[in-house]
């Protein structure tokens, strides 16, 4: 990926970075690149991620999956970044495959989707790193139980990607289930570039290899100035961006197969980041449709975001028929593509007159290399602002309280976190 981050500086936006303030930042950028260096050395938890485009085996991948290769459609069934991490790879690209990514516990969507799949041509990848994610284990419930109740075997289907223990593992051992590991040392929103990302991927028959050369050539970029290293450039002037009032971070990709993309991102930038009371708040956006929702508030409302623009140079065009709507005549001449690339220059233009902060992130196509580079990078954004932030990037304990608050309401133990859901302060205002 390649990071354009003019329109983010002092001199065209408020708040921005001066170049002045960047240049003493990149000492910082500079200590930190040698720890993370000497995390991924050492496969520290966490650093082990920036690791994988030279871990991660796409021939193992590709075996575990190789009794459903010809499934006509892949049910994921897993959470966070034990899902969205596939989805963002699997929905980059076309596929004869239908992937259908099971991460949410809405029982009328859950039915939704499952009356949607023909069930013996349906493989299944329940994928957790710790095999006991409530939402993951009871949605596998639901999806097991359908299938014995169309009479399809799901052993016959299933893949289970999960740790080296846990009531996946131990589902895997006793049906003699096809499995992967999760990796050691790495947490799930970093783990796209390993067999948790990359199992959907395999089965929709997109090339692997590109994936994790990309990514390996993002590693190549590492470097110990933000001035030579686009992730490091990303990272660093986010968080210069967020001690300066942009504490929300927009990110605005302009393809619709990036989308996806943008909810990864949001998982990894919050989940890294948001600890200590410190860190920037992600939100998803889409370009231009975004242009015609959020852009009004990006635009004119508080100093307090950036946007991060995402740019695709290639990619298949389609004209846009003559017409003889006189207002209109002008998109005759020209294609979507066009159109397209116009309104994302007009929408960087229009924050720039604004002086808003906006940064470009360019991906050449909407390849696997560039997908596998532009995770990687971002990944590595990540651990860079980490590191300047002085949080701890690879842990999330404050998810653990909703989950044990949860727990106790199903009546699985008792935790106090329960009984504080029915003190909740009430001021209703009913219909
Ligand atoms: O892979 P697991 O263990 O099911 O966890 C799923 C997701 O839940 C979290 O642990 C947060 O609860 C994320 O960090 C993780 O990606």
């Amino acid at each position: 990926m390649d990071v354009d981050i003019g329109n983010a500086l002092a001199s065209v936006a408020s708040p921005g970075v001066s170049r002045a303030s960047l240049e003493r930042l990149d000492e910082r950028v500079a200590d930190a690149h040698e720890r993370i260096e000497r995390g991924m050395t050492n496969r520290e938890h966490g650093y082990e991620a920036l690791n994988l485009p030279e871990r991660t085996d796409p021939d193992e991948i590709r075996a575990a999956v190789d009794p459903v290769a010809d499934a006509e459609a892949l049910l994921t069934v897993g959470i966070g970044g034990s899902s969205l991490g596939a989805a963002t790879i699997a929905n980059a690209f076309e596929s004869d495959t239908e992937t259908v990514f099971l991460d949410n516990v809405d029982p009328a969507w859950v039915s939704r989707k499952l009356a949607s799949l023909p069930l013996e041509e349906t493989a299944i990848n329940v994928v957790s790193r710790s095999g006991t994610t409530a939402e993951t284990l009871a949605n596998f419930l639901v999806v097991r139980d359908a299938f014995e109740s169309a009479g399809v075997d799901w052993t016959e289907r299933t893949i289970v990607t999960t740790g080296d223990s846990g009531p996946l593992r131990d589902l895997a051992d006793r049906h003699d289930l096809p499995s992967l590991k999760v990796p050691d040392g790495v947490p799930g929103r970093f783990s796209a570039l390993s067999a948790v990302g990359m199992v959907a991927a395999a089965v929709c028959g997109h090339d692997l290899e590109a994936l994790l050369e990309g990514a390996a050539a993002e590693r190549e970029t590492l470097a110990g100035s933000l001035f030579e290293c686009p992730a490091y450039a990303y990272g660093a002037t986010t968080y210069a961006l967020d001690g300066r009032g942009a504490g929300t971070n927009a990110v605005m990709p302009y393809a619709e197969s990036l989308e996806t993309f943008a909810e990864w991102f949001a998982q990894l930038w919050a989940e890294s980041l948001g600890k200590d009371e410190l860190g920037q708040t992600p939100v998803r956006a889409l370009g231009a449709t975004d242009q015609h929702s959020q852009l009004q508030l990006y635009r004119a409302g508080p100093r307090d975001k950036l946007v991060t623009f995402l740019t695709v140079d290639g990619g298949p065009d389609r004209s846009i028929p003559e017409t003889d709507v006189d207002d209109l005549a002008y998109l005759g001449d020209s294609t979507l593509g066009e159109l397209l690339a116009a309104e994302f220059e007009a929408t960087e233009a229009s924050l720039a007159a604004a002086d808003r902060p906006n940064v470009r992130v360019e991906l050449e196509a909407v390849d696997e290399y560039e997908l596998g580079g532009l995770l990687y990078g971002m990944e590595a954004a990540c651990v860079l602002a980490g590191e300047l932030y002085r949080v701890n990037t690879f842990e999330q304990p404050a998810v653990e309280w909703a989950k044990k608050a949860t727990r106790g309401l199903l009546g699985g133990g008792e935790f106090e976190e329960a009984e504080a859901v029915a003190e909740k302060t009430e001021l209703r205002v009913e219909r």
